[in-house]
């Protein structure tokens, strides 16, 4: 895994008190097949691996001379900003299937990010497509930027709902690489989103 990933601060991924039943639920599907370590310390493989998250990415990135040493120490992750718990903005964890080339997340979306009334704002759900995709993107390939993010809204998701995130691979090309997203309910039966990236 990248760098980040390997950090010793707290992980936000895990599940709080904030997290509704669906939200639990689906957690508990993914992490099932993660990876097991039996009594005798032997490790079984999984088909899925949890990506913690913290709230920094680079916590001890320079940044650069033009990044003043005020904003270092003040910098966050967008999506790990907010100090309370109790799922009042992004709640989500992000699975990844290797084998498959698959990388899922799960979302719920609390009270502070309504665009219309009672449900999700369109910026946050690109955020937390460009979080999966991104995160996808740079376990693919190593570190990248979104270079294009298109996305279509097909249904709105309601504020406080949790919501299924998959981000699959179409193609990489030279150092380019190409995914796929939907964003759909937690049965899959309704489509929210869909988008693709490019990285
Ligand atoms: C994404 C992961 C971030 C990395 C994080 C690291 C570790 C992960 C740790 C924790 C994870 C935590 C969070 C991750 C979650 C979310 C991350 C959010 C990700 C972002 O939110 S990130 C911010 C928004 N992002 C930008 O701020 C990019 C600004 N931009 C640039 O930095 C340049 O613009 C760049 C680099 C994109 C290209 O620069 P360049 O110099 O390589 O460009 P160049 O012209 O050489 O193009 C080369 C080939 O790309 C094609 N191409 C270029 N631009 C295109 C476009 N827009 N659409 C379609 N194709 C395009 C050309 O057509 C050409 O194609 P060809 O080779 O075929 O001709």
């Amino acid at each position: 895994l990248p760098l980040p990933f390997s950090s010793k601060s707290r992980d936000f991924s895990l599940p709080n008190s904030s997290w509704n039943s669906e939200m639990k639920r689906l957690y508990e599907h993914y992490n099932s097949q993660c990876e097991v370590e039996s009594e005798d310390g032997e490790k079984q493989k999984g088909l899925w691996r949890r990506l913690p998250s913290y709230n920094r990415s680079l916590k001890y990135a320079t940044g650069g001379v033009y990044l003043s040493k005020l904003i270092q120490s003040k910098a966050r992750l967008f999506t790990r900003n907010i100090k309370e718990q109790g799922g009042a903005a992004f709640e989500y964890v992000l699975f990844n299937n290797e084998e498959e080339q698959r990388c899922v997340g799960i979302f719920q979306a609390g009270h502070l990010l309504e665009g219309p009334p009672g449900n999700v704002h369109g910026g946050a759900i690109a955020t937390i497509i460009d979080t999966v995709t991104g995160t996808h993107a740079t376990l693919l390939s190593g570190t990248v930027m979104t270079a294009n993010l298109n996305i279509n809204y097909r249904s709105p998701i309601p504020l406080g709902g949790t919501v299924h995130i998959e981000s699959s691979l179409d193609r990489k090309e030279g150092r380019k690489t190409f995914l796929s997203c939907r964003v759909t309910s937690t049965d899959g039966s309704k489509l929210h989103t869909e988008a693709t990236g490019d990285f």
